[in-house]
């Protein structure tokens, strides 16, 4: 065990694998435009309130493979090894995702959808969706369900937008959404976090084509 027994060597190189493959699918459809998006997952287990997570490193081009991708941190988003590699600008984020929900994967992607929906609906605070099937990919099963994804402000600081995520969060809705900027989806490990990030993406085309045919 490594880091006071929070992970494995096998769970460390499991987590880059797990990072590798989903980076690759989501650049392929072009979720990581200009260097944008970071993805991360759980290594190991909570320890009480202590975990580690492996994170992209800040400022790659995610559609590339290199050894110098990935970095493992602590649940304050400190790097735990060794490195000259900078974990994400927002890694106090999924930190916060991490502690609030317990979750084991959190991925972030700029789409041109997630934005223009984010500022469409920005002054309600939340986007809006009801009675639409991929509404079960969050595991609510409810005829006729309704969710709203909540809309947190882009500011600068990353630390000011990670502060409000605790009174933001809606624990049955595994996203928030950052205005103008991009989505957070996360879930308890990386299939799932995938298939949530995936049904919100197809949530605010909805959204956006939606709007637009009632124009
Ligand atoms: C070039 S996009 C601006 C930063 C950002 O929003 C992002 O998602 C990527 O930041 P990172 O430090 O994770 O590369
Ligand atoms: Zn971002």
């Amino acid at each position: 065990m490594s880091n006071d027994s929070l992970y494995t060597l096998e769970q460390r190189q499991q987590a880059f694998t797990q990072l590798r493959e989903v980076k690759s699918e989501l650049a392929a459809r072009g979720w990581f435009p200009a260097t944008s998006g970071n993805l991360s997952v759980r290594v190991g287990d909570f320890a009480g309130d202590r975990f580690a997570f492996a994170v992209t490193s800040s400022g790659k081009d995610k559609s590339k493979h290199t050894s110098e991708d990935y970095l493992i941190v602590d649940g304050s988003g400190r790097p735990i090894e060794a490195t000259t590699l900078k974990p994400s600008a927002e890694t106090l984020i999924h930190c916060e995702i991490y502690r609030l929900t317990g979750c084991g994967a959190v991925f972030h992607v700029h789409t041109v959808f997630n934005n223009i929906v984010s500022e469409l609906y920005a002054e309600q605070g939340s986007v809006p969706f009801q009675g639409v099937e991929l509404i079960k990919a969050f595991n609510i099963w409810e005829e006729n369900a309704r969710i709203e994804v909540p809309i947190l402000p882009n500011y600068t600081d990353i630390p000011r937008i990670a502060a409000l995520v605790e009174e933001r969060i809606d624990k049955s809705v595994p996203g928030i959404v950052l205005r103008n900027h991009g989505i957070y989806a996360w879930g308890t490990n990386v299939f799932e976090a995938k298939r949530h990030l995936e049904a919100f993406e197809f949530l605010f085309e909805y959204a956006y084509r939606w709007k637009a045919l009632n124009l």
